[in-house]
């Protein structure tokens, strides 16, 4: 199933997503594994967790992993556990050992095994694929999503969990969780803002199979979109 949910502004859709995401770990019993993307849009959403919701979530019963990391050390200003650190990691009760970053200042063939061995181990899984509760994507303007890129397409149909990437333009090194395991999320969320996204989120929604993120269709989970009016294509 898909729903799609438009505001006027992207705080409007980081609060809105905040609300959504806030009330999925309140209905959980047991662990919420919640997989998230870096870049620079979540930043407003994990603001408003870290402030809004601080007091109101149960941070323990949360695991948190990534989506993608960028091949630098956890304090470089491109990475992504840094912008989460700064933006939500350091303002709320999350206990440390709840905490599971990629570390990109590690060989990234070893560490892109390392990492899909941790979450086989600690993400309950379905057909030996990590199932997470919710999965926070973006999307870049070129179409990828998590660090997958349209020339690396093939890793939204890999056999691994998490596999190396390679930016296309900068050549930076990544790692990322495979299409397979996006897939297989219970709430796969899109968070995507400004006039710069909106031509290709009209490429997204009419399934252009060369994009990363057309391709991020869920089997059996919801996909949902949190869209400010810039980056709506309607
Ligand atoms: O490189 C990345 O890009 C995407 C989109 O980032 P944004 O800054 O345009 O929101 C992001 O989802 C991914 O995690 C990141 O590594």
């Amino acid at each position: 199933m898909m729903k799609k949910n438009v505001f006027d502004s992207k705080i409007k859709a980081a609060e809105a997503l905040a609300e959504y995401a806030a009330g999925e770990i309140a209905r959980k019993s047991g662990y919420f594994n919640l997989a998230v993307s870096g870049g620079s849009t979540p930043a407003g959403f994990f603001s408003l967790l870290a402030s809004k919701y601080q007091k109101v979530v149960n941070w323990s019963k949360v695991r948190l992993f990534w989506v993608d990391e960028r091949c630098v050390s956890p304090d470089h200003e491109e990475s992504n556990y840094r912008m989460t650190s700064e933006t939500l990691l350091d303002h709320i009760p999350l206990p440390a050992e709840n905490v599971f970053r990629m570390r990109g200042e590690e060989d990234p063939e070893e560490e892109a095994r390392r990492y899909g061995n941790t979450l086989k181990e600690l993400v309950p899984s379905g057909e030996g694929i990590p199932v997470f509760d919710m999965i926070l994507l973006g999307m870049g303007d070129d179409g990828h999503t998590a660090s997958i890129f349209p020339d690396q397409i093939s890793l939204m149909n890999s056999s691994e969990i998490c596999q190396t990437a390679v930016h296309p333009v900068s050549g930076q090194r990544r790692i990322t969780i495979t299409g397979p395991v996006i897939n297989k999320g219970k709430k796969v969320v899109f968070l995507v803002t400004g006039d710069g996204k909106r031509a290709m989120m009209e490429k997204i929604f009419r399934h252009d199979p060369v994009y990363p993120a057309s391709l991020v269709q869920p089997k059996s989970g919801e996909l949902l979109f949190y869209l400010d009016k810039g980056a709506d294509p309607s």
